[in-house]
């Protein structure tokens, strides 16, 4: 690991998904002490977080620290105005960390030279080691540092690295924003389930428990989604009739294409 007491993992920003990594990692015996939590007003579960396990918080990076890993978690939208009170904290020996959308590695460069800087995308499931990360990497940052990308990626779920940057827009779109996607899966089957007849408070515990129940098959086999989904689908059982409605051509197949896209897009803009 690249950072210690004396050279902290800073986190600039701990609100949902800064927050996420760091529950992860505390879960995982990240040391505390390594860490600086940098936020004027994290969420209250963040704040307990910080309680429980001793992490120092401050509402900006004091004098005199260097960071080891400067992380940065902010909104993208916020980054100009925030980077150029993070310079003093940044050396030649500082990996810079970005998880903001959209955000180039360029715009880290211009305000920080050329140190180590690796954007990731991570998502929300790392707050329960389930995450999956995706990282790109300058020229600057060296084999160790990669190597401690690695070890805080792998404290939160999988992990994979890209070498062409432009490859990020799709993956937000897909990893970044995907358990979004999900969620609103658990609350569209709960509203259909509603209208099948079924009582609110049943058709969101079938819903829930059905996503976690098929998360977790997915998770521990080996085999295809595609072959999961055919186990469940008896011949001419209900199953089969479902699938044809969501796989036709009007069906989830070009909804996903276009609500992908739009994240894509988003992320695009995003780098301004
Ligand atoms: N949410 C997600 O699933 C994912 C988010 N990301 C990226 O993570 C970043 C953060 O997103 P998210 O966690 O959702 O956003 P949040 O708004 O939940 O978190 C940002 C945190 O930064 C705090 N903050 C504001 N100003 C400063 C400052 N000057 N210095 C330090 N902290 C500050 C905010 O406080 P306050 O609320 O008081 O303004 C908040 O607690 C974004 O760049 C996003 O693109 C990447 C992958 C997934
Ligand atoms: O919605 C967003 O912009 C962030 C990036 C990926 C997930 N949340």
């Amino acid at each position: 690991m690249t950072f210690s007491p004396e050279r902290p993992l800073v986190l600039i920003g701990a609100g949902k998904m800064g927050g996420a990594m760091l529950a992860g990692w505390m879960a995982r015996g990240v040391d505390p002490a390594a860490v600086l939590v940098v936020d004027p007003g994290p969420p209250p579960e963040i704040r307990e977080l910080l309680l429980r396990h001793t992490i120092r918080l401050e509402s900006a990076v004091p004098d005199g620290v260097k960071a080891g890993v400067l992380m940065l978690a902010i909104k993208p939208q916020m980054m100009d105005a925030v980077l150029g009170g993070l310079v003093g904290a940044v050396d030649g020996d500082t990996l810079v960390l970005s998880i903001a959308a959209g955000t180039p590695v360029g715009r880290f460069e211009q305000a920080f030279g050329q140190v180590a800087i690796t954007r990731v995308m991570p998502n929300t499931p790392a707050q329960v080691g389930r995450g999956m990360s995706v990282a790109f990497a300058n020229g600057a940052t060296s084999a160790a540092q990669r190597a401690t990308v690695d070890d805080l990626l792998a404290a939160i779920g999988a992990s994979a690295w890209i070498e062409r940057e432009e490859q990020m827009d799709a993956v937000t779109a897909v990893s970044g924003s995907g358990p979004a996607y999900v969620f609103y899966l658990v609350e569209a089957m709960a509203a259909a389930g509603e209208r099948a007849g079924l009582d609110a408070d049943l058709a969101m515990r079938l819903a829930r428990q059905t996503v976690c129940g098929a998360g977790e098959l997915l998770f521990q086999s080996e085999l295809e989604a595609a072959e999961l989904r055919r186990n469940v689908t008896s011949p001419k059982g209900t199953t089969e009739a479902a699938l044809k409605v969501l796989m036709a051509e009007d069906g989830l197949q070009p909804v996903f294409d276009r609500a992908v896209a739009a994240a894509k897009r988003r992320s695009e803009e995003l780098a301004g």
